[in-house]
């Protein structure tokens, strides 16, 4: 079994639990409460190249990362140092994140947030949506073709915006036809989990025009960053060097100083 394969299993499992727990009206009533979604298109587009900070405890590749005892205090201060969105980790068994960390996030700031998870069916749409999600994380690898496209249908509907993850060409075309406005590029192998940040550059050509484009993994500072934007990345999806970084605030805000840099301002 993939390590894909293998985090979905898991996932289906702990969903099949909540769904038990918590009926689809229930969350349906709550998302009816949460705030307006925000327009995802337009925070990870514009001026110079946006940075989307993770809120991210743990991994596959590396085990633990960072214990992340108050995940609103580390939010609080990814949006002072700039950020366009927060990316939070809902995933248990493998990130160690929890929707009561997007609660916790949602109630500390008004930036942008993507609910980073492992999404297979509607009902996890909802619950972002009643968790105070603007943005939801579709990856291409984990979902058939009518699957994928039902899913960014529903995200859209409930007013989510969808990030789609892709891997390599095929992906994107996949991703495209089934609608995505936003398309991330994952450096990250999900079979050996390493990450090649040629990825971005190999296959963005691939990337049509009107989609916002993502690079996401692997951004362990400005010069990253720099590289991305420089290859087409609108906006770049950073989680292990903030959460293991000293001061997050001080590198993010170093990451968006980086991206609004003269030099990069054909952007946007
Ligand atoms: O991070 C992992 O090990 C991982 C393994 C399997 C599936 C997904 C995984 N990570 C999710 C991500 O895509 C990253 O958290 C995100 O792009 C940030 O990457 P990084 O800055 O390298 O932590």
């Amino acid at each position: 079994m993939s390590v894909l394969d293998d985090i979905v299993a898991g996932v289906r499992e702990d969903l099949a639990e909540r769904q038990a727990r918590v009926p689809l009206d229930q969350l349906k009533e709550l998302a009816a409460k949460a705030p307006d979604a925000k327009d995802g298109v337009a925070a990870l587009r514009g001026e110079g190249v946006r940075v989307i900070c993770e809120v991210k405890r743990s991994s596959p590749s590396k085990g633990a990362l960072a214990a992340i005892a108050d995940p609103a205090a580390l939010a609080a201060d990814y949006a002072a140092g700039g950020a366009a969105a927060i990316s939070v980790l809902t995933e248990q068994r493998r990130f160690g994140g929890s929707l009561a960390d997007l609660d916790a996030v949602r109630a500390a700031v008004d930036t942008p947030l993507l609910r980073k998870d492992f999404i297979v069916t509607a009902y996890q749409l909802w619950e972002a949506r009643a968790h105070g999600a603007d943005l939801a994380l579709l990856i291409v690898a984990a979902l058939e073709q009518p699957a994928l496209v039902s899913l960014i249908e529903r995200a859209e509907s409930i007013g989510l915006t969808p990030l789609v993850e892709v891997h390599d060409e095929e992906e994107i075309a996949r991703a495209v036809d089934a609608g995505a406005r936003i398309i991330g590029v994952n450096a990250r192998n999900l079979k050996t989990l390493e990450v090649h940040r040629d990825t971005f550059a190999n296959v963005v050509h691939a990337i049509p025009d009107h989609v916002v484009k993502v690079a996401e993994s692997g951004v362990r500072g400005p010069h990253d960053l720099i590289a991305y934007a420089n290859e087409g990345a609108d906006a770049v999806l950073v989680g292990e060097s903030l959460v293991t970084g000293k001061d997050p605030r001080a590198a993010v805000a170093d990451l968006v100083a980086a991206g609004a840099h003269p030099a990069l301002r054909h952007k946007g």
